[in-house]
């Protein structure tokens, strides 16, 4: 057994706390970076009060355990706060790899967002792609505002076959859902996370009153949108998606309350993240001109010169925007650790011990910026996935994340991601505000990372190519 082996290296923190005020204030993956390069070992280990954290920060440890050993590590660390006492632990996100439901789960969600299932959604994302026009068009300040409501139109299409109106309970119903689910897995906020016991202190205390309350309302904000799917089906004028061809799937009978889950983890998944990749386009093609121009002059040249409106059915000629997907992944990653995997039996890796239990984090911010990988990381060029017979990995391969728990809406983030990319450079040239000095890039640091916002000018092309 691995048993004698020692746990990889890493900062020992305090008594109680661990590392986590070392962690405080500071951006993450950033500091998990420092301290491999410190203790020299691309895997480090510590402690966030009593609980073993294993980080990999290079892409062969992430992908000889996370993608190869999937048996012991695709399952996720145990938020006590969310799981149990909110009630919350068969969400698609946090589902155990030992409940039989994953499996069920990931069935489900790879057949319902496959390229092939995509194809069906093609009519109304070119339709959202259009009214986003109009949007920019009416007003170009507020192109986040923008860019987020086409973006949630087409899932809450695509889940449930519902449109979207101005001020819409439905999305309001899933952003506080993904509000209240984010404050009751803050890391380190509450203490039965990593003293479970503590679950079994009288009920009226706060957090367990704050626990109740929640639960509740996740169980009835999940329920909105699959219980008019339902009542829709009843009536017969239903537009079919997601959760409807689940329902009606004769064979295999499946159950309805994982249809549920399954629906809900599409506006987790897709929301915020597409959102971020979109912004951080925008932006970037603000600061690159150059490759803004050649991705312009291939989607003209692909719309005969702009005669018509780009659509999903454009993306197999759209190389060079492709490569500037990859590159906006790769540069702007949308989630820098990807979500934590949990090792559900003690293993052996480069003759250190991983200790059954440990919480398992990829550092996927640093496989994209390691200059073995993607010389001169810092640099923002598509060009480097255009060289004939280029070496260099598809970021797809990390942005995604791994293993058992690799992100099952990757054809969907695809195909929206190069349709909304299209777009826009059809119909704008994005531009700095005259002299304006060149603007810092700059992330938050939340499970999902944003480019902190700059001012860009959003302007009409000429009719004339
Ligand atoms: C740019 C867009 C997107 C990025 C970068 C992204 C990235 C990720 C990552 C890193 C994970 C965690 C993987 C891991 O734990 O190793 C994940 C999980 C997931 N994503 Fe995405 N995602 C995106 C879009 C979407 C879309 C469009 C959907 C749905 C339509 C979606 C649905 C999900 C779901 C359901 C999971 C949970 C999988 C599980 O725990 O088994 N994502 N995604």
């Amino acid at each position: 057994t691995p048993n004698g082996l020692p746990l990889p290296p890493g900062p020992t923190g305090t008594w109680f706390y661990g590392v986590s005020k070392q962690l405080r204030g500071v951006v993450p993956w950033q500091q998990y970076l420092k301290w491999s390069e410190h203790f020299q070992s691309p895997i480090i280990s510590f402690l966030v009060y009593n609980r073993r954290v294993v980080v990999l920060n290079d892409h062969v440890a992430v992908h000889d355990l996370l993608n190869k050993r999937t048996n012991i590590y695709s399952d996720r660390p145990k938020s006590w706060m969310y799981h149990d006492l909110c009630a919350r632990g068969d969400t698609v996100f946090n589902i155990s790899s030992l409940d039989p439901r994953h499996r069920q789960y990931r069935k489900m969600l790879q057949t319902g967002l496959s390229a092939h299932a995509m194809e069906s959604y093609w009519p109304g994302m070119d339709a959202a792609a259009r009214t986003l026009v109009e949007d920019f068009r009416r007003d170009p300040s507020a192109f986040q505002d923008h860019l987020r409501k086409s973006v949630v139109a087409i899932i809450m299409k695509v889940a449930y076959g519902y449109t979207i109106t101005e001020n819409d309970q439905f999305i309001r119903a899933a952003e506080e859902l993904a509000k209240i689910s984010g404050a009751a897995m803050a890391p380190g906020r509450w203490l039965v996370d990593y003293y479970p016991l503590l679950r079994f202190l009288p009920s009226w205390l706060p957090f367990h009153r704050q626990a109740q309350e929640w639960k509740e309302k996740l169980e009835y904000l999940s329920s909105i949108p699959f219980d008019w799917v339902k009542k829709q089906m009843a009536s017969e004028k239903f537009e079919p998606s997601f959760t409807s061809r689940l329902l009606s799937n004769e064979a295999p009978k499946v159950n309805e309350d994982m249809v549920k889950w399954a629906g809900n983890g599409l506006y987790g998944g897709a929301a915020d993240t597409v959102i971020s990749a979109m912004i951080s386009f925008v932006l970037l093609m603000a600061v690159y001109p150059a490759v803004q121009k050649k991705a312009q002059a291939e989607i003209d040249e692909v719309t005969d010169g702009r005669a018509r409106q780009p659509g999903c059915a454009d993306k197999a000629d759209a190389v060079y925007l492709v490569a500037v997907m990859k590159e906006v992944l790769r540069y702007a990653p949308v989630a820098n650790i990807a979500l934590p995997h949990r090792a559900t039996e003690e293993d052996e890796y480069r003759g250190y011990r991983i200790p059954k239990d440990a919480t398992v984090i990829p550092n996927t911010w640093a496989i994209m910026r390691d200059a073995s990988l993607y010389p001169e990381p810092h640099k923002f060029d598509p060009e480097r996935f255009m060289e004939a017979g280029s070496a260099m990995p598809d970021p797809r391969t990390f942005a995604f994340g791994y293993g058992r728990r690799t992100c099952p809406g990757i054809q969907f983030a695809k195909t929206f991601l190069l349709l909304m990319m299209s777009t826009i450079l059809s119909n704008y040239d994005i531009g700095l505000p005259v002299d304006s000095a060149p603007p810092e890039i700059d992330f938050t640091a939340g499970i999902t990372s944003h480019v902190k916002p700059f001012k860009v000018t959003i302007t009409s092309r000429s009719v004339f190519v």
